[in-house]
């Protein structure tokens, strides 16, 4: 059935996957609902067990869902043929966390093996090849094989792979963790800079914050299975009920406050860029003759937008607090009450 909007790249439906594990029935995935605008850097966020390497495996046609649909272009990809299944799911490029390259092949004829499997000529293989890693900042590399190649350089293969049969969505499975900090984040520059340049639209499945934070436009955060929370980091950042919006904030030091009403404050965007500059004239803590003290503040780009957090102490009496929320509320700032820090618990 076809998306009721063109403009959707990936959508799931409900998407329920069960295992039977011996006698009992195991609920990886219970009513998961996506929807990956075209062009989009999407976040799939969650713990070891929550569900991302079977909602990876649904996405990639890999598994049947138990109930659910799954769309790649408006096409439900559940709903197929095995070997219409097999066309389709070349709309979907897939890297991974291991790179999954043939050690027995150059950097040329393992970004070439999927045009193979198609049936593309051989010279036609080779330029495309060659175009593909030229893209991918290999182009001097093509006849290396990947013992000869460095980890970033062997991920940049991959994802060259990925790109060969021009996919609708590059579905990114844990794709620099194994990467150190410095590789991982030229890793993510080049799918960033696919995503400008191409119009890629890119599905991030990871358990890493900060992969989230730096790359995506949205994100879902995945527990047990389901989608707990969703959405734009800016607008999830600025909710203060938003678990996902609470993993995104910018970390602020542990330390208690004692004698006082201590408060974290939220700003996004042009609001953030004023908080941090102190820029007196529009400074929402100075405004308004509110009485509060600055205990801590970060700052931090979330999903492209700046975010500022700053903690305080509200010092007055309960009336004067009360007036002082509401001013900070009316001068852009979405209090939150502070909190342990939330982790999301590695693998
Ligand atoms: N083939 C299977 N048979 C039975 N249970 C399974 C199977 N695959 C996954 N599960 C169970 O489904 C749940 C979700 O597993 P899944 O591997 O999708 O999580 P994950 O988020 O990818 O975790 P990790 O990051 O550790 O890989 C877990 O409880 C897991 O034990």
């Amino acid at each position: 059935m076809p998306t009721d909007s063109p403009d959707i790249a990936l959508r799931t439906t409900a998407l329920r996957k069960v295992f039977r594990r011996g006698s009992t029935d195991v609920v990886a995935l219970d009513g998961v609902d996506l929807a990956v605008a075209r062009g989009q850097v999407f976040g799939v966020l969650g713990t070891s067990g929550a569900g991302k390497s079977t909602l990876i495996r649904c996405l990639n046609g890999l598994e049947r869902p138990t109930t659910g649909a799954v769309e790649v272009d408006g096409v439900d990809i559940t709903a197929l043929s095995r070997s219409a299944l097999r066309a389709q799911r070349r709309r979907i490029g897939m890297v991974f966390q291991q790179f999954n390259l043939l050690n027995s092949r150059s950097a040329l004829q393992n970004v070439a093996l999927p045009l193979e499997i198609v049936g593309i000529s051989r010279k036609q293989r080779r330029e495309r090849a060659l175009k593909l890693l030229d893209l991918v900042g290999l182009s001097d590399h093509a006849d290396a094989h990947p013992a000869q190649l460095s980890g970033g350089q062997k991920q940049r293969v991959g994802i060259a792979r990925a790109l060969a049969a021009e996919p609708t969505v590059l579905l990114s499975d844990e794709a620099t963790s194994a990467l150190d900090e410095q590789t991982a984040g030229s890793v993510l520059d080049l799918l960033s800079d696919l995503n400008r340049r191409l119009g890629l639209t890119i599905v991030l499945v990871t358990h890493q914050l900060a992969v989230v934070k730096r790359m995506c436009d949205a994100a879902v955060l995945l527990r047990e299975g389901r989608v707990v929370d969703g959405g734009t980091l800016a607008d999830a950042a600025a909710r203060p009920a938003s678990p996902l919006g609470r993993l995104l904030l910018p970390a602020l030091p542990d330390g208690g406050e004692h004698g006082a009403e201590v408060l974290d404050l939220v700003f996004v965007g042009e609001q953030a860029r004023r908080v941090m500059a102190r820029d007196d004239a529009d400074d929402p803590l100075r405004a308004r003759g509110v009485a509060v003290e600055l205990l801590a503040a970060a700052y931090e780009p979330v999903g492209g937008e700046p975010v500022a957090r700053l903690r305080v102490a509200l010092r007055g009496p309960v009336e004067q607090r009360a007036a002082d929320r509401a001013a900070l509320t009316a001068a852009g700032a979405h209090p939150h009450e502070p909190e342990t820090e939330l982790e999301l618990e590695t693998a």
